[in-house]
């Protein structure tokens, strides 16, 4: 017998006759190469004579052998209208002569089967009671996507095949749980009465053929569109479908998944296993299934998606050290207390003593119930490290070692360790335990930076009894276990705007971004940033004393010049304080020259929180203030907290978010900073793809790190050999700043700034990553771009902008079309950074111009951040043209 080859119907007609009867005829477009024998033909046929076929009789499987067979109808099939719960699916086999005859259509019996619940016949009652419309519909769905399907499941030139079968599943449960399809070899044309022969042979071959077809044209449905209606857009609320993820509308999901008796699948990917990668979203619920369904129903249906036998992940999918699994070790694995959660198919490697888990030759990703009798005994390469330290028999990787040293383990000489479940440890042969390796305050946290789990329970802190801080207690977010969270890292020269960005995300991203103890402790901050602020005031109020001074001298010798006599010398100025304010003032420059600022104002704020008000009001503040643009040592966002100086530097103050994203220096103490977020979902009321809903889900971890912690040889890099994007960003107001180092050598802070670039893309650990660079303080740039040419830096030495005749005034009426000098600069800078950028990595930087200090400018660069690390993932997609985003020149500029 000749195999049975698939093949769609392209186009089908439906009218309904006189007499009201459906009329059905079918066409099969083909757009190959010309066969060189004659096309078969489909021939119409009424309706109303086409046999159909009844559900087939759960046939156990073991019975295949038997060759099940769909009935016949006794009786001519009724028209749909008149017989709600059977409706016709047509099967048309052609059948053609060896070597190219004249090809013939055999209409061959219809297969249906009958519903299996009261609710999938009220879809179906549904479904006819919008008639021919909704019925034609539902063909012009399928002719839609049945002519992309063909060209690649029709084979003419074949000529060893026979028989071709093509089913046009219909809306209503269908041919899914006949199986494959085979037709006698030689069928009477035209015969409409005689069942084909079904057999159950190479079921598990038939399933992937077709849930590849599916697949195949789930891709070539117009993107974000309904596949049964077609309508809709990306923005649409639609339920996909687990096995074939074909998405449906609101109005079409019942109809398309009917009683839905494994949860949420097509009709006809009913008995197909799911898609791997939906595995985790089984059993949960869907706003649109909720608004669709009552109460009980989701339940049911959600209930049946989780535990149906067909959505049970395959034991031998999973392999632990070298095993697949069979059932009950997979029953053992995910019934115990601490399972791997999430478990899909591949190969893991499991340390039974201490209950690490993880994927073959990756590092651990979770910790799991220890003692599980899963799997074969663990290989000594089973993660893939290279460090001749073992944990348990397994060489472990670096960033497990890495992890163990900040845990203070000593790791010289190679040891082998034995790590029980609690985390204690001792090396192999001796009887003392070392200690614990959770044991540390903050290993927790490292832990967590380096994406390595952690226990999931406290049985780890009270057997070691060693975790006391608020950090190794707290506890860590689930994805930390899974090791599903993208990690951003942002780095950049010191007050490149790092903190501001980092502040930013917490702020944009997290529900709570401060807690009340990390609020005390930036108020503190703010307070004491407030009298160092007014230090430097102070300071510049006694040079303009002093100038003041100079001043009147010089006039006084010019008057005694001119007139001979000598006038008496005042000894006040407009920048002169009272005795008190200048005791105050003395006092507060000696402690910060001394550095001891940060020791003695939290404490002595009560006690100098009065003098300020006094201060404040002072004229010679007032007019020092004036003048503050003269003060080089005054931060621009002094301003925004001197102006409310006393407010501030009371014991009742709180800070805003916004007093926290001006603070300096309130984002890390000890050099190194994490937030993890996502991205905020839509508003409940915009209808999402759940493609979207699932996006607002994926985890983000930015972490950041003090450009202090780089200058020691970037040694922290190391660790961040898993980060998915580097962010590394600039101040574009630093073209005229300098820095001074120990030597007194005065250095551009954007060349300060280049270097530091050249060392981080040059480094070992980011040879492959990704580059954003975030060109930050934008508004500044755009203010004082005006004044001070850009080419105080010597690197942007180069600068020629062509500064149109518009935007010189010649036609105000056009300035808005012309870019600003603040715009060629910007794009020049970033433009100077992708060339530098490409010479040293061969690859290409994406830019944004940010301005760090609005939420919405940074929202968008993190967004971009989002999109660039998508665009990874999908890279191998796209072609690397010249004119693709991964140009060197100005289109990969976000703004
Ligand atoms: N005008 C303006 N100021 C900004 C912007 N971004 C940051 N700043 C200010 O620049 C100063 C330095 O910013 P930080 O975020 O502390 O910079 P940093 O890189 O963390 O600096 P260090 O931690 O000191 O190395 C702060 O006063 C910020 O308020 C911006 O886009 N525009
Ligand atoms: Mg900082």
């Amino acid at each position: 017998m000749s195999p049975v080859r698939t093949m769609t119907v392209a186009a089908a007609d439906v009218a309904v006759s006189s007499d009201g009867e459906a009329e059905y005829s079918f066409a099969v477009a083909y757009n190959g190469p010309p066969p060189a024998y004659d096309l078969p033909r489909a021939v119409p046929i009424a309706a109303g004579k086409i046999p159909a076929a009844v559900t087939l009789a759960q046939v156990p499987f073991s019975d295949a052998l038997s060759l099940p067979m769909v009935q016949p109808l006794s009786k001519e099939l009724k028209t749909p209208s008149s017989e709600p719960a059977v409706s016709p699916t047509s099967v048309i086999a052609f059948d053609r002569s060896h070597g190219g005859g004249s090809g013939r259509v055999t209409v061959s019996p219809t297969s249906v089967i009958a519903f299996e619940d009261a609710a999938a016949a009220a879809a179906a009652e549904a479904n006819d009671a919008s008639s021919e419309n909704s019925f034609s519909d539902n063909l012009t769905t399928r002719r839609h996507s049945n002519c992309e399907k063909e060209s690649s499941s029709f084979d003419f030139n074949d000529s060893s095949q026979r028989d071709y079968a093509s089913t046009l599943s219909s809306d209503y449960p269908s041919s899914h749980n006949i199986s494959p399809l085979k037709t006698n070899e030689t069928e009477p044309e035209h015969d409409v009465k005689r069942a084909p022969v079904l057999r159950f042979e190479e079921e598990q071959e038939q399933h992937e053929a077709k849930e590849r077809v599916k697949r195949e044209n789930v891709k070539k449905v117009k993107k974000g569109s309904c596949y049964r209606c077609l309508k809709g857009n990306r923005l649409t609320e639609k339920e996909a479908c687990l096995a074939c993820d074909a998405k449906y509308c609101g109005n079409c999901v019942l109809r398309a998944m009917g009683s839905m008796p494994e949860g949420r699948k097509c009709v006809g990917c009913i008995g197909l296993p799911i898609d791997e990668a939906k595995r985790g979203s089984l059993g949960k619920c869907s706003r649109l299934l909720k608004r669709l369904l009552n109460h009980l129903e989701v339940r049911q249906v959600m209930k049946a998606e989780r535990f149906c036998e067909v959505n049970q992940l395959p034991p031998e999918y999973v392999c632990v050290n070298g095993n697949e699994l069979g059932f009950e070790e997979l029953v053992t694995l995910q019934s115990c207390a601490n399972p791997p959660k999430n478990l899909k198919p591949g190969n893991y490697w499991y340390d039974k003593v201490s209950g690490f888990w993880g994927k073959e030759g990756q590092k651990p990703c979770r910790i799991i119930s220890p003692h599980l009798n899963v799997g074969g005994p663990i290989k000594p390469d089973a993660s893939n490290g290279n460090t001749q330290v073992f944990i348990n028999g397994r060489e472990i990787t670096k960033v497990e070692l890495r992890m163990l040293q900040l845990a203070g383990v000593q790791c010289a000489g190679n040891p082998h360790f034995w790590v029980n479940e609690d985390g204690s440890y001792q090396e192999e042969g001796q009887k003392n335990t070392k200690g614990c390796i959770w044991g540390k305050a903050g290993t927790k946290l490292v832990c967590a930076l380096l994406s390595l789990p952690v226990p999931s329970n406290s049985k780890c802190s009270s057997s070691c009894g060693f975790l006391s801080s608020n950090v190794a207690t707290r506890p860590v977010p689930d994805h930390f276990e899974h090791g599903i969270v993208h990690k951003l890292l942002l780095l950049g020269y010191t007050g490149s705007g790092t903190s501001t960005l980092f502040k930013q995300a917490k702020i944009l991203y997290k529900s709570t971004p401060f807690s009340e103890d990390e609020r005390e402790n930036i108020k503190l901050t703010i307070q004491t940033n407030v009298y160092a602020y007014l230090g430097i005031l102070l300071e510049g109020r006694e040079r303009f004393e002093e100038e003041s001074f100079g001043n009147l001298k010089k006039n006084q010798s010019s008057v005694l010049d001119t007139t001979g006599t000598s006038p008496k010398l005042g000894d006040k100025t407009i920048y002169s304080i009272g005795t008190r304010l200048k005791a105050f003032s003395d006092w507060l420059l000696k402690t910060m020259v001394s550095g001891k600022l940060d020791a003695i104002f939290p404490a002595a704020t009560r006690e100098y929180a009065p003098l300020i008000e006094e201060l404040w009001d002072d004229a010679a503040i007032k007019a020092t203030y004036e003048r503050r643009n003269e003060i080089e040592l005054l931060p621009s966002v002094a301003s925004y907290f001197l102006e409310r100086a006393v407010e501030i530097l009371r014991t009742e103050y709180e800070p805003s978010d916004l007093d926290i994203l001006y603070a300096e220096g309130v984002t890390s103490s000890n050099g190194m900073a994490s937030v993890e977020f996502s991205f905020p979902q839509p508003a409940p009321e915009e209808t999402v793809d759940t493609a979207d809903l699932h996006n607002s889900l994926v985890r983000y971890q930015l972490i950041t790190i003090h450009a202090r912690g780089l200058a020691e040889n970037c040694k922290w890099l190391e660790m961040f050999e898993d980060v998915g994007l580097v962010i590394f960003c600039v101040s574009l107001s630093d073209y005229d700043q300098f820095s001074v180092d120990g030597n007194g050598r005065r250095t551009n802070k954007m060349i300060s700034s280049r270097k530091l670039f050249e060392a981080i893309v040059t480094h070992p650990t980011f040879e492959q990553m990704d580059f954003l660079l975030i060109l930050n303080k934008l508004d500044e740039f755009e203010e004082k771009i005006e004044r001070i040419p850009l080419t105080k830096c010597d690197w942007l030495s180069d600068f020629r902008p062509v500064i149109s005749q518009h935007r010189s005034g010649i036609n105000s009426n056009s300035i808005s079309n012309s870019p600003s000098l603040a715009q060629l600069a910007s794009y020049y800078i970033g433009v100077k950074f992708k060339r530098l950028y490409s010479s040293l990595t061969g690859r290409n930087l994406y830019v944004s111009l940010v301005k760090g200090l609005e939420p919405d400018s940074v929202d968008e660069a993190l967004q971009y951040a989002k999109e660039i690390l998508k665009w990874n993932e999908e890279r191998p997609n796209f072609s690397l043209s010249d004119n693709s985003m991964y140009s060197i020149e100005a289109n990969s500029f976000s703004h």
